[in-house]
């Protein structure tokens, strides 16, 4: 196995037991790959399943068939893993930038946007270094670093999930709509964030609402019918 990730035939259906036991069946037969430094567009009509796939790639969600990843330079199956792998896995390989940022009382935004680094056992120095350059980047107002962001914008909190996101280098990284409530000059930040990563060899998936952005960064686009073609911009 060369590619970051490899996914075939993943199902996903939910019952919905207080609701007469209806099934929706969601992902039926999902099979792609994505190489490293390239980046997979999910796309399809609004309930396609487009977050139901991410959750499912990040084991928020249980489905069914294989989601093999490259950790520590080996192949491993996600689904069935035992939960401390998922963690490992979450902690040096899979990253994910969902649309809302959990907010953990009394926790600074800068601690919020260290602790993916904290985790890997960078120093604090280093981790605050990198911290004080994304949240610049991304125009989170020093005098906000200090505080808990349970109050900030919602626009705030997205830019600071998203210093949090791009914090450490991550083989494989899921955005749910990353530019999303940002305004232009922010949404480029993010466009060149994710060019970045790519360059480093990040192998990128990705939901993205806003044409423009997709368009920047998509190398190919999963049809969330199945099917797979490639960027046509
Ligand atoms: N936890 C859940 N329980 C039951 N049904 C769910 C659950 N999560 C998602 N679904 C259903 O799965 C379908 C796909 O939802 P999903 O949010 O993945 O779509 P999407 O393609 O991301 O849509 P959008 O573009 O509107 O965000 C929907 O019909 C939704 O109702």
């Amino acid at each position: 196995m060369n590619n970051p990730i490899e996914v075939r035939d993943l199902h996903k259906r939910f019952t919905l037991h207080q609701q007469q036991g209806v099934v929706l069946r969601v992902l039926e037969g999902l099979s792609f790959e994505v190489r490293a430094g390239e980046c997979l567009v999910l796309h399809g009509r609004s309930g396609a399943g487009k977050s139901t796939l991410l959750r499912s790639l990040y084991g928020n969600y249980l489905a069914d068939g294989s989601i093999r990843i490259l950790h520590r330079g080996a192949p491993m199956e996600l689904i069935g893993a035992a939960p401390r792998q998922v963690l490992a896995v979450r902690r040096e390989t899979l990253g994910y930038v969902s649309q809302f940022l959990r907010v953990i009382p009394r926790v600074s935004c800068l601690d919020v946007v260290m602790e993916p680094a904290l985790a890997r056992g960078w120093s604090r120095e280093r981790a605050e270094v990198r911290a004080r350059q994304l949240l610049t980047r991304l125009n989170i107002p020093e005098r906000l670093w200090t505080l808990a962001p349970g109050t900030f914008s919602g626009g705030e909190q997205q830019r600071v999930n998203l210093a949090r996101g791009f914090m450490v280098e991550w083989p494989v990284l899921l955005l749910d709509e990353p530019t999303a409530s940002l305004d232009e000059a922010n949404r480029q930040v993010v466009l060149q964030l994710i060019a970045e990563a790519k360059a480093d060899g990040t192998a990128v998936i990705g939901i993205f609402h806003d044409r423009a952005a997709r368009e920047a960064v998509a190398d190919r686009y999963l049809d969330m019918t199945g099917e797979e073609y490639a960027n046509a911009s």
